[in-house]
């Protein structure tokens, strides 16, 4: 199957095309940090900026929040912006919002333009359906995610939840998982060659930690359309630095054509 036909355009980036893309994820814990480390993560090219807001302190403070992502849509150009609150059940940082208000956010955030993608949990369930439509108004692509930090589960499970994302209405399904052996880093990549042939969306897929290496950096020629790399700070166990990625991403893409 010829993966471009399910890549999506977001501004001038293909995702899910013939080259795997690299996000660097931003983590900083005020607008002062965010920026800064926006700015030099940017100097380094990535192909998506993540923002994970649930480092940001005043994630309560809605003003706040899209004065910073209209900071960061400057910074950042045609760099298109991932949203992501991740949950503190899923790995993320402790947050002072409950599950309506981190909607209300998110939806807050859609609205404001400042953004292209947005994360939101499988988890989450029902309320997919909202966000989605809601996303979908404000032309933001939609990313469902799950992330098992304590283990990686049977390869069906993967297969299940990225089938169910896309039965949400996912632009792009994502799972992560901790391995705690070379066979579940087997099971993810797996899950993710069985999923590409089988779902009409990218994938995003990736094991943490440094058994999982391998997989955020040839995890692409397994169907994973994004690895996630250090831009300036890591948010997630095992991540490795762009300039690193990108030299294993040209030798794996020049050698196995
Ligand atoms: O979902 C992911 C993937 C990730 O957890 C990783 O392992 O690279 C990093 C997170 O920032 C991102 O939201």
């Amino acid at each position: 199957m010829n993966i471009s036909l399910k890549a999506i355009k977001v501004r001038n980036t293909w995702i899910g095309g013939n080259e795997p893309c690299i996000c660097a994820p931003v983590v900083g814990a005020d607008a002062e940090q965010v920026l800064r480390e926006a700015a030099e993560v940017c100097r380094k090219q990535p192909d998506l900026l993540e923002w994970r807001a649930d480092f940001f302190r005043a994630i309560d403070d809605q003003e706040r929040v899209l004065a910073t992502a209209n900071g960061l849509r400057n910074i950042a150009g045609e760099i298109p912006i991932l949203f992501t609150i991740r949950s503190e059940r899923e790995g993320g940082q402790p947050i002072p919002l409950n599950e309506a208000e981190v909607r209300r956010l998110i939806e807050a955030i859609c609205r404001s333009g400042a953004i292209d993608l947005v994360d939101y949990e499988l988890a989450y369930g029902e309320r997919i359906a909202d966000v989605r439509r809601m996303t979908e108004e404000c032309g933001v692509w939609l990313v469902v995610s799950r992330h098992y930090f304590d283990g990686t589960p049977r390869k069906e499970t993967l297969l299940a939840d990225m089938r169910q994302a896309e039965r949400y209405g996912a632009d792009i399904a994502k799972v992560a998982v901790m391995p705690k052996s070379p066979e579940d880093v087997l099971v993810l990549l797996q899950a993710t060659e069985e999923a590409r042939r089988e779902l009409a969306i990218p994938l995003i897929t990736m094991a943490m930690g440094g058994l999982g290496a391998i997989t955020r950096l040839a995890g692409w020629l397994f169907g994973s359309a994004v690895t996630f790399a250090v831009g300036n700070q890591s948010s997630a166990p095992g991540q490795i630095p762009i300039d690193d990625v990108r030299t294993v991403l040209s030798i794996l893409q020049t050698y196995s054509r």
